[in-house]
């Protein structure tokens, strides 16, 4: 999906200690749109909320560090009110963050499903002290998002949107942030180049880079001002731009033209169009990374085999694993002509036991095993899963 968030979830030019007192009431807040523009399905599942970039909970001025904290505390209540599936939090203004996390780690504490995204910048560039959303000084980015996720004691609501501008740090540094929960990529406009024909395209290192954020099912967003030689687009979208600045969330699988049909000419088309590119260029997954996909990052709570019967869908995932049943045959056929020799191959019988059968596949490399070893074997399947023992009949 496509969406135009210039718009922050309020009015860019509220403060809450401008309002007085009495002149709008408490709960109403004058500062957001209406939950009616959009479907409860639409919030949820299209936007992601932007936090207001002026919130500087660490700033010397105690005034903006008020009005920071309640702006804060109120865009999130409003973002949960529509059920938004994540907040953008603006990047920490300096090394020096304890109140801002301090704040936020008190807002998870609380907060219902939703996710939120700290951005921070991939690497320091030289405009940062102009720009509003990144961190200045000299602080490395990690270290900035790994202290303040400490001060957030780790909560897996609080994850990343690095800021990608047009340098890029080094190999192991990028390598860094493959290890964390990046939920997005926020690519500028700066960061790209211009090829032959006029249109926007990527260095091959921002290119490796955007793939590798494909793999792990990172969204990419495209922000910022369109160059001026970079052709406007083509296609027709609904979403509309304030001050020629505008910032794009897509969902990568569904890029393709034909979610497209809108209303409005979209300011930075032609960029998407060139990460939609490189996305359908990349080589399928096969068939197995398909499946682990799912699983992939994702710890699993331990099975309770003894405790639980397990069911068909649980048999089935981990039969997936080929590997772990292969060698399982290879050890058994070892262990066969390591006991039985050639000449002892069709008197004696070797008794194998496969305790915990479940549906049988070990029971099948068994007696592959013996097959292949031309050795014989009686083998003896104990279950205590009554429904995985019907398919082990049926299989056996
Ligand atoms: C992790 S599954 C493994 C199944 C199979 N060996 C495989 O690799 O596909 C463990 C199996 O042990 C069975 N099991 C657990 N406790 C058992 C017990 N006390 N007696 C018999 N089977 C048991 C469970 O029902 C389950 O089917």
């Amino acid at each position: 999906f496509i969406s135009d968030t210039d718009q922050c979830l309020m009015d860019p030019t509220y403060r809450p200690s401008l309002i007085v007192s009495g002149s709008t009431g408490i709960g109403a807040l004058p500062f957001a749109g209406s939950d009616l523009v959009l479907s409860p399905t639409q919030w949820s599942s299209h936007v992601v909320g932007k936090i207001s970039s002026w919130i500087d909970l660490d700033s010397e001025d105690e005034m903006l560090r008020q009005d920071s904290e309640i702006a804060l505390k109120q865009e999130i209540g409003w973002a949960s009110h529509l059920s938004l599936q994540a907040c953008l939090l603006p990047a920490p203004k300096g090394a020096a963050c304890g109140n801002y996390a301090r704040c936020v780690n008190q807002i998870l504490q609380n907060l219902s499903n939703m996710q939120l995204w700290l951005r921070i910048p991939l690497e320091k560039s030289d405009d940062d002290t102009t720009d509003e959303n990144m961190a200045g000084g000299e602080v490395d980015s990690w270290e900035l998002w790994n202290s303040f996720r400490h001060l957030c004691e780790s909560h897996s609501q609080l994850s990343i949107a690095l800021d990608i501008s047009c340098s890029l740090p080094s190999a192991n540094s990028l390598g860094r942030w493959f290890g964390e929960s990046v939920r997005a990529a926020i690519l500028h406009t700066s960061s790209f180049l211009t090829n032959a024909r006029g249109y926007p395209c990527l260095s091959k290192r921002h290119q490796k880079l955007l793939t590798m954020f494909f793999d792990h099912s990172i969204q990419i967003v495209v922000s910022g001002k369109p160059a001026d030689n970079h052709p406007m687009g083509t296609l027709e979208l609904g979403a509309k731009s304030t001050d020629n600045h505008v910032e794009v969330f897509s969902c990568m699988p569904m890029f393709g033209s034909s979610c497209y049909a809108g209303i409005q000419r979209h300011p930075l088309r032609s960029y998407l169009d060139y990460v939609g590119y490189l996305y359908q260029k990349m080589d399928p997954l096969p068939e197995q990374e398909r499946f682990e996909l799912a699983y992939r990052d994702f710890l699993q709570s331990p099975l309770q085999p003894l405790m639980d019967n397990l069911e068909a869908q649980t048999y089935e995932t981990f039969e997936k694993d080929t590997v772990k049943y292969i060698q399982y045959q290879r050890a058994i056929s070892k262990a066969l002509l390591d006991r039985i020799p050639d000449e002892q191959a069709s008197t004696v019988t070797t008794v194998l036991m496969v305790v915990g059968a479940g549906r049988g596949p070990l029971v099948r490399a068994s007696l592959q095993a013996a097959e292949e070893t031309g050795r014989k074997l009686r083998v003896y399947a104990v279950e205590k899963n009554p429904n995985a023992v019907v398919t082990l009949h049926v299989s056996s």
